[in-house]
């Protein structure tokens, strides 16, 4: 079978990153801290204590970094904004200063016909918020709403697709569960509300564009398919459980107005009785669903692991990143096609896609990032495959363009098409950039 899957004429070829990773000065030109500038300036919580104070220096070299998705040939750009940037008390007053860096950022894309996917939030609730409770408070789906409505009457005219929240459950479940994320809060009785509300959050910003926005609103949610580490009873029961926990406790509300049964029973006291009326505001019909797609979960009983009675195990017998992460290409298209059979095969970009690996060091300005490569063709091979199924994808986002901040694993594990060191700052193409820049030129991979 020819391994040449082409993809359709207008398929979206992009890279994504995000604010608090790449841009840097996160206080310049007025701009408001937000709870990762906290989490990070607080020792022991980041490798090395690093932090975004420096990253990419992305706000002040946005236009050289533009330049760079030109020359690979880009049709499209995921980024994330600011929030703290543009409403530094995270309510009311707009810095226009901070507004200004995302309008100039947004004409220099299009200037080189590069289409903006714009995440509203990615993960750097600004500090004054979080002061109030964050999102634990009742009253954020609305300060969310109203940061959203912001930036829908600055930009909606030229950006052609918003994602409202990324990854809901990473920022409840690592943030709220396991404190290994900002705010770094470990309390079992946190993270369903949070993602509760992270989720009204997503329809009040999708009520709110219904009314004002003429494109495309989704959300960007982390999925990770679960396969059982035996075929034993236990070790099924624990992969459907991780399956609910990971999965379908955002993709069920989203798409049928309802949390999985399992919720309660993994919860147990620590699931609130949430109202109906709420689950229905939050199945509102988004437009697309971002895939953010990295592994797959090996799972095995764990009856000592709470909340799960599960753990994902690190096989010894397959290929992983420098995350740990299984490379397991086949479960990309596994979890296309579950969005086609099981949820009604809605409009899906791939809004995350890519592998960290121990690079080698730059010969002569190039890196030569051999795993990386074969992990980028193998997926966007896989991603090819649901398209044939008649899955109905229209983009991949490659993560990410440069190395960046990689949150509590601060600047030690690189995803980066260009090789990106926070002192020196130079962006030094790998492999894999040449290796896409090809891709995007034979809209598929080739051979
Ligand atoms: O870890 C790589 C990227 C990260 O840099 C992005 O900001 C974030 O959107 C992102 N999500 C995943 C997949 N989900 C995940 C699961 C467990 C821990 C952290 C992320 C990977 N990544």
């Amino acid at each position: 079978m020819s391994t040449d899957h082409a993809f359709p004429p207008g398929f979206l070829w992009g890279a994504a990153t995000s604010a608090y990773q790449i841009e840097g000065d996160p206080l310049a030109d007025g701009a408001g801290p937000s709870i990762w500038h906290r989490f990070s300036h607080t020792p022991g919580r980041v490798a090395g204590n690093a932090t975004g104070d420096l990253a990419c220096d992305h706000y002040h070299r946005a236009q050289e970094d533009v330049a760079l998705m030109a020359n690979l040939g880009l049709n499209a750009y995921r980024f994330s904004i600011a929030w703290g940037r543009v409403l530094p008390d995270g309510r009311g007053r707009v810095n226009q200063r901070g507004l200004d860096f995302y309008q100039r950022l947004v004409d220099r894309l299009l200037e080189q016909d590069i289409q903006p996917m714009i995440t509203l939030y990615h993960w750097d609730l600004p500090t004054a918020l979080h002061d109030r409770g964050g999102w634990l408070n009742p009253e954020s789906p609305a300060w969310f709403a109203d940061y959203a409505q912001v930036l829908f009457r600055a930009l909606d005219d030229r950006v052609a697709a918003w994602v409202t929240i990324n990854e809901p459950w990473v920022a409840a479940v690592l943030g709220h569960l396991e404190g290994v994320h900002a705010p770094g809060h470990a309390d079992a009785f946190e993270a369903a509300r949070v993602t509760h509300h992270l989720l009204l959050a997503h329809a009040e910003a999708c009520a709110v564009y219904r009314a004002i926005g003429a494109h495309q609103i989704g959300i960007a949610l982390n999925l990770e398919p679960q396969y059982p580490a035996s075929d034993s009873a236990a070790d099924r029961a624990a992969a459907d459980r991780r399956d609910a926990f990971i999965n379908r406790w955002l993709l069920d509300p989203l798409f049928f107005g309802r949390y999985p049964e399992a919720m309660p029973a993994i919860f147990g006291p620590a699931w609130p009785d949430f109202p109906s009326a709420d689950l229905e505001r939050i199945r509102r019909p988004a437009d697309f669903i971002g895939v953010n797609y990295y592994s797959r979960g090996w799972v095995q009983a764990d009856p000592s692991a709470w909340p799960l009675g599960a753990t994902r195990i690190q096989r010894t017998d397959a290929p992983s990143t420098a995350m740990g992460w299984e490379v397991y290409p086949n479960g990309l298209t596994e979890t296309l096609l579950r969005l086609k059979t099981q949820y009604g095969n809605p409009p899906a970009y791939i809004t995350e896609n890519g592998a960290a690996f121990e690079d080698p060091a730059p010969v002569e300005d190039r890196v030569e990032d051999a795993h990386r490569v074969a992990y980028l063709r193998d997926h966007i091979t896989a991603a090819g495959a649901a398209l044939q199924e008649g899955v109905n994808l229209r983009g991949y986002f490659l993560w990410s363009l440069l190395d960046n901040f990689e949150w509590a694993e601060g600047y030690t594990k690189r995803f980066g098409l260009y090789r990106v060191d926070p002192e020196e700052q130079r962006r030094i193409p790998k492999a894999s950039a040449d290796f896409y820049r090809k891709v995007i030129a034979s809209n598929g991979v080739g051979m």
